[in-house]
């Protein structure tokens, strides 16, 4: 196995208390990784650590294989991302007052040399790359079932959808690692089968993701591996199917003993 992350031994606390203890997980390359636990696991700390949303207080975050393995848990959120992380937050992110295809060529400048400003300010080196960010964020929109709603307002659309948009920013950045932080909480039934098959294609096409979910239905269907944090430690890993038969799992995360 490739490892495209390696955490190693990462810590984090907040006011003495740790949230993150200790946890050591890699991801191999082309593979989805669900981390599940119980509210205040630490969850979303353990993906701030690795997105450069948060540092750790010890341990090391690396990214990359072979030659391009490099630590970045000292870098800044936007030096990962354009090291090829990209992140799908729970709340939507949007800009307000912005079309959905404008929300989405956001996403594509984090790759691109001249960046946003030099984006809006429309300098004229700038627009041939401005026509093909256009037509990546369409396409990306395509992907993601919303090319309908391009030149609706972002804040207008469905929770489901904003989402789904969120994805396609995502994507625009071209990433190599996607990490996603509950991205069926809130959902309704029909807009989570929706993203669940849209996890699924990317599964399908070889995106490394790391998938923080509460719905362990949810990440039993997309997870290769799942990992399972309880007080801020790992307390399990391995197969949806090993997971939900592990017993120090279904006390720790279902608040119950396995029945006979
Ligand atoms: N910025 C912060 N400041 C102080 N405490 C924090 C901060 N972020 C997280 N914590 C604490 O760290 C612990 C882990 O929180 P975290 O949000 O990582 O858990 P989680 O598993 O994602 O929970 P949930 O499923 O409820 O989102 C909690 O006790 C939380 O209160």
């Amino acid at each position: 196995m490739t490892a495209l992350l390696e955490i190693g031994s990462v810590g984090r606390a907040f006011g003495g208390v740790y949230a993150v203890r200790d946890v050591s997980m890699a991801v191999a390359e082309g593979e989805t990784r669900a981390v599940i636990g119980p509210n205040g696991a630490g969850k979303s700390t353990l993906l701030n650590l690795v997105s450069g949303h948060l540092v750790p207080d010890h341990g090391t975050v690396v990214y990359g294989t072979g030659d391009g393995a490099r630590r970045i848990d000292r870098l800044a959120p936007h030096a990962r991302a354009r090291l090829g992380i990209a992140v799908v937050f729970q709340a939507a992110r949007l800009f307000r007052g912005m079309t959905a295809l404008e929300n989405v060529m956001v996403g594509a400048h984090a790759r691109t040399r001249h960046g946003f400003l030099a984006a809006t300010l429309r300098l004229p080196r700038h627009r041939r790359e401005e026509a093909a960010i256009r037509a990546d964020a369409l396409a990306a929109l395509d992907r993601v079932g919303l090319r309908d709603w391009a030149h609706r307002s972002a804040e207008a659309l469905p929770l489901g959808q904003q989402r789904s948009l969120q994805v396609a920013r995502a994507l625009c950045a071209r990433p190599r690692l996607l990490l996603l932080d509950e991205p069926a909480s809130g959902l309704r039934a029909a807009e989570r089968e929706a993203l669940a098959r849209l996890l699924e294609g990317l599964r399908g096409e070889g995106m490394t993701m790391v998938l923080v979910e509460h719905d362990v239905a949810f990440v039993a269907r997309l997870a290769d591996r799942v990992g399972v944090l309880d007080l801020g430690r790992l307390i399990a890993e391995g197969t949806p199917d090993e997971i939900r038969a592990d017993p120090a799992v279904v006390s720790a995360y279902l608040g119950a003993e396995p029945t006979p």
